[in-house]
């Protein structure tokens, strides 16, 4: 489904990392891995077709994504340091907005339900900007549930979140790797995915090494 080969990317004339390659199929996880500053927001943007690389390729169902860019921008949910949301629409208007957006449909209901899913009952209507960073994050993960896409890239999605929200991140990323789904994150921690029925799915590891 999403093969990543030979990628090879510089920054401000210092390379980063070269021959990065990987591959992800229906229904896996893939935790990206690498110290501070190693490259992994870079090579995310790579793959989700937002910056280029040196070398390489990114190939979504056998094409290149620049060869297949409408079938791969519908199948893929990116969430990246900034958070994409609006300050001064409210919870329940940002994800009305980003699927009317992304061309989704999305009823104010399924929406409730999202932003309920994240706890964030009785919040729908407060504008973004009086929102806690956490609630923030919670919004902007909501869409996940209002997703239909396959691929979710995923930039650190557990920072700043509390325990309970972790648990439920981690439970809600299981379910969608148990349905066929894939995703692919980073995070600085050890994640195990667990879903609501106490079963575990499998999470790859890949470790992104610098250029020495
Ligand atoms: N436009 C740019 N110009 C110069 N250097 C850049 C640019 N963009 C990124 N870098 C550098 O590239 C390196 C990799 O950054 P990146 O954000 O991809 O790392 P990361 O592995 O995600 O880091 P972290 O774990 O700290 O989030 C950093 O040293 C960063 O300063």
């Amino acid at each position: 489904m999403l093969r990543v080969s030979q990628l090879s990317c510089s920054r401000g004339n210092k390379p980063l990392f070269v021959d990065v390659s990987f591959a992800l199929q229906a229904g896996q996880a893939l935790h990206l891995e690498g110290d501070n500053g190693v490259g992994k927001t870079s090579l995310l943007r790579i793959i989700c077709g937002l910056s280029p690389a040196d070398a390489g390729e990114v190939c979504w169902k056998d094409k290149t994504i620049q060869h297949n860019a409408a079938a791969f921008r519908s199948s893929l949910f990116y969430l990246g340091h900034g958070l994409s949301l609006k300050e001064e629409l409210s919870a329940l208007e940002n994800l009305m907005s980003d699927a009317a957006v992304s061309g989704r449909t999305l009823s104010e209901p399924q929406a409730m339900v999202a932003l309920a899913r994240m706890g964030l009952r009785g919040r729908e209507h407060l504008p973004l900007r009086v929102m806690s960073q956490g609630q923030k994050r919670r919004t902007a993960l909501a869409r996940l549930l209002a997703s239909q896409a396959p691929l979710w890239v995923l930039d650190e999605p557990f920072v700043a979140l509390d325990v309970k929200a972790v648990d439920g991140l981690r439970g809600l990323l299981a379910e969608h790797v148990a349905h066929g789904g894939m995703v692919l994150f980073t995070s600085h921690q050890p994640v195990a995915l667990t879903r609501a029925n106490g079963t575990s799915v499998d999470v790859q590891t890949y470790r992104l090494r610098g250029v020495a």
